[in-house]
């Protein structure tokens, strides 16, 4: 069957796993599974993205005391994980086909080389039709540098990956363009990119087991989609909702963003997603600040600099700050903070942040 994808991301929420009562839905693991294997045969290359750990490690284990936020998300992870791999180790194996546990953490992918090494890791499962099951490692992360949830966490991996598509499930079938309990909300079928605000429709309410919620979900599709990826938002409960999304495309009600067609390099796209990793920031003035929002692409000059805050080694990722405080973009130091601060409003040395390094929101 000819398939509108042939590479892509496949995020799953942790309510399309879960049972209301918190159990783990297997019937629906199992179906999610049946369609992935369905497309890995017909040559569909698919990453999977699954949360779930917290929410299926809490219906197994009953806590001793009380437990506070942090010790609960540990202790839950890291029994629901295990469980949940284990699941889809079976699963995927009664098709004769083997998938790969990859945990991580915000922090691998702050410097270029943890990004492109995880970028190997997955590239060789691909290759050797193993079919990658990411999530971030919540046993050992450090709340203050979390992903928001694994929304922004499969963002970050479709730009990686290269995908064709990004494919988020949840338990709706897409945006509503009013609250999704009233009778006349109905799904937008298609967002043309980052142009539309979409706040005015998004409750901040969220979903049982789910973390970020709709806000987070339209914030990263947007960026995705600015960056040439599909993303599509669906409901992971519908059966064969992913074989339908590829096979019949806009006939399945989904909420699909249409990508943009100007070309984005690897490097931006790392740096695009790459804001909470940043170790200072650069201020400008407002002269340099008229120079990056030109037509024109400009890289910043130390020039243009004010002041440099914290401490930063070259290549690290760093915030672009105006005169009047605000953010406008992050990039990648060309200097160390010890050298940039040295040179502050020199002419004719290289740029503190080369173009091509370069993000602005
Ligand atoms: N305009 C909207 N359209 C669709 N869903 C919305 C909207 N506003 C808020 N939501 C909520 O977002 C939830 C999905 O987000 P979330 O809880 O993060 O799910 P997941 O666990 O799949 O990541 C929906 O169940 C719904 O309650
Ligand atoms: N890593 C967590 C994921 C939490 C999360 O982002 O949940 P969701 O909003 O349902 O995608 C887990 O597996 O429980």
């Amino acid at each position: 069957m000819a398939y509108l994808f042939t590479r892509i991301a496949v995020k799953i929420g942790s309510n399309v796993l879960t049972r209301k009562d918190g159990t783990l839905d297997i019937t629906r693991m199992s179906a999610l599974v049946d369609q992935v294997a369905d497309l890995h045969r017909e040559g569909v290359e698919v990453v999977l993205i699954s949360s779930g750990a917290v929410a299926s490690g809490r219906s197994e284990i009953k806590a001793g005391k009380k437990l506070d936020s942090v010790s609960a998300r540990q202790l839950y992870s890291a029994v629901g994980q295990a469980k949940l791999i284990n699941r889809y180790y079976e699963l995927f194996r009664e098709h004769g086909m083997t998938c790969g546990q990859v945990l991580t953490t915000k922090e691998n992918f702050g410097s270029r080389t943890h990004y492109l090494n995880q970028k190997h890791c997955m590239e060789v499962m691909l290759e050797n039709k193993v079919i990658p099951i990411v999530n971030e490692n919540d046993t050992i992360s450090v709340t203050e540098l979390m992903f928001t949830d694994n929304d922004e966490l499969s963002g970050l991996i479709a730009t990686m990956m290269g995908m064709d598509a990004l494919i988020i499930l949840s338990n709706i079938d897409g945006i509503y363009n009013g609250n999704p309990s009233d009778p006349t909300a109905t799904v937008i079928r298609e967002i043309n990119g980052g142009k539309e605000d979409l706040s005015e429709y998004v409750q901040a309410s969220k979903s049982s087991f789910g973390r970020g919620g709709m806000l987070t979900k339209c914030s990263i599709a947007q960026k995705v989609a600015d960056e040439g990826i599909t993303v599509i938002i669906a409901n992971g409960k519908k059966d064969n909702i992913l074989v339908d999304l590829l096979a019949k495309g806009s006939q399945t009600v989904c909420t699909r963003f249409i990508p943009s067609d100007k070309p984005v390099s690897s490097v931006k796209k790392w740096i695009a997603h790459s804001e909470g990793f940043a170790k200072g920031e650069i201020h400008i003035n407002r002269g340099a600040e008229e120079a990056l929002r030109a037509p024109k692409a400009t890289s910043i000059l130390l020039v243009g600099v004010t002041r440099i805050a914290g401490d930063f080694e070259k290549d690290d990722i760093v915030k672009i700050i105006n005169e009047a405080g605000v953010q406008l973009g992050v990039g990648c130091a060309g200097y160390d903070s010890t050298e940039a601060r040295a040179l502050i409003g020199s002419r004719d040395k290289k740029p503190l942040i080369h173009y091509d390094y370069l993000y602005l929101d």
